[in-house]
């Protein structure tokens, strides 16, 4: 079977408001990072499907013949739309996962089969093949690695299937799908996600695919357009967590204390708007400090909020109380528990208090860098090869 070889890549995300509380229909505002995935996909005559992720030190192959039985009978497509359990149960079976299990290896090599599996099982025959996935993004730390990584394996592999077309190229010699082949990459990462994180709202793989600033809301995604230019400081406290125990974990409060919680929720809900309209003040009349006073107190607020959700930390507690001393505003993004937090900058922030405070939190044992947001979702950038990728071939 030919398959067509690519290079693609995916943005990370930070969350400025609405985490936890958008699995549960309430209403997130997301933007993707200058930090990406890249994965290339190279056609082999090995009759081996081989993957390397460097990443997370995870270096495997299978024989083609043997991935074959793993099929489902009906050799029709497997439904992108919802989860097949029986799939996922065989595919644990066959790699030796215990249900359960959570570690970050067997959750990234189920999520590549099921990827892999789903997209080809329609063709007849599965295609040998070797997939490298390289990564900016720092592992499980709230800035949406596994969106990134799921989002990237399901552009490479529809693309190497023919199930979308080639991207059209831009002025960057880098390339991208239209709306319908976007889509589809995203539900397929759904996917992806589903098996990482047990229970995602869809919100990250939606920015992965997307990019840009995004308010996500029960699956709806609406890309705004017109945002001021923020200034966002990323601090990853490395404290390492897992989206998919913080997420269960929301869930059992909320059963536990519906009447404690579900206000949290709505008032995280009411954040994330009061934001979102701040924002659009902000692009259509100039940035005043007093709409950066919101959106500082906005964060102070959805910070008590997490917390009291169950998904802080000690260093994320210390991380505020840091950069506070600064005078500078600062929540926990992603999933919490550990990982990352946002820091906002205003535009009159003075360059040595953003180094002073970088100084203090590294100086916590903390990575601490400003970052740009809304770059571009998932590409095509096979004409170029990132750094790093040409090692990857070589495992
Ligand atoms: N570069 C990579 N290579 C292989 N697997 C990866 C890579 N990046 C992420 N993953 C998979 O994603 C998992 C981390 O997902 P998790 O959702 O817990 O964290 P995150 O996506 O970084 O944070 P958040 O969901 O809060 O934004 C890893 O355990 C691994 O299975
Ligand atoms: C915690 C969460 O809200 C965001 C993780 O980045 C989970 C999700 O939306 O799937
Ligand atoms: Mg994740």
């Amino acid at each position: 079977m030919h398959i067509k070889e690519c290079i693609v890549s995916a943005p990370g995300k930070a969350i400025l408001h609405g985490e936890h509380a958008v699995v549960h229909g309430k209403m997130a505002l997301a933007v993707s990072l200058n930090l990406r995935t890249y994965l290339q996909l190279q056609a082999t005559f090995t009759s081996k499907v081989c993957i390397n992720l460097p990443n997370i030190n995870a270096f495997l192959s299978w024989d083609v013949t043997v991935l074959n039985q793993l099929v489902p009978d009906s050799e029709g497509e497997i439904c992108y739309l919802a989860l097949d359990i029986e799939l996922v149960r065989r595919l644990r079976d066959f790699v030796g996962i215990p249900n359960g299990a959570l570690d970050t290896r067997s959750m990234a090599i189920l999520a590549f089969l099921y990827i892999y599996i789903s997209i080809f099982a329609g063709s007849g025959e599965l295609p040998s093949l070797t997939v490298s996935v390289w990564s900016e993004l720092p592992t499980g730390a709230g800035l949406g690695s596994s969106s990134a990584y799921s989002v990237c394996l399901a552009a490479a592999l529809l693309s190497a299937s023919g199930t979308i077309p080639s991207p059209l190229s831009d002025q960057e010699n880098t390339a991208r799908w239209g709306v319908a082949e976007m889509e589809l990459i995203n539900r397929f990462a759904f996917q992806g996600e589903r098996i990482i994180h047990g229970n995602p709202s869809g919100v990250d793989n939606a920015v992965g695919t997307w990019g840009g600033i995004l308010r996500y809301h029960s699956g709806k995604i609406t890309p705004l357009s017109r945002v001021p230019m923020l200034r966002i400081l990323l601090t990853n406290t490395k404290v390492p967590r897992s989206t998919k125990v913080l997420v269960a974990g929301v869930k059992d409060k909320m059963n536990k204390f519906p009447s404690i919680i579900n206000p949290v929720l709505d008032s995280v809900d009411a954040i994330s708007c009061t934001c979102e309209q701040t924002l659009s003040e902000m692009t259509s009349d100039s940035p005043t400090p007093e709409h950066y006073d919101i959106l500082e107190e906005l964060i102070d607020i959805n910070q008590h909020h997490l917390n009291v959700m169950g998904v802080g930390h000690p260093a994320l507690d210390n991380l505020c109380r840091v950069t506070l001393a600064r005078g500078l505003h600062s929540k926990l993004t992603g999933a919490g528990g550990g990982g990352c937090a946002i820091t906002l900058l205003r535009p009159e922030t003075e360059h040595s208090v953003v180094q002073n405070t970088v100084q203090d939190l590294r100086e916590c044992g903390y990575d601490c860098w400003e970052t740009r947001i809304g770059a571009a979702g998932v590409q095509d950038t096979t004409v170029l090869v990132p750094l790093g990728v040409d090692d990857l071939s070589l495992h």
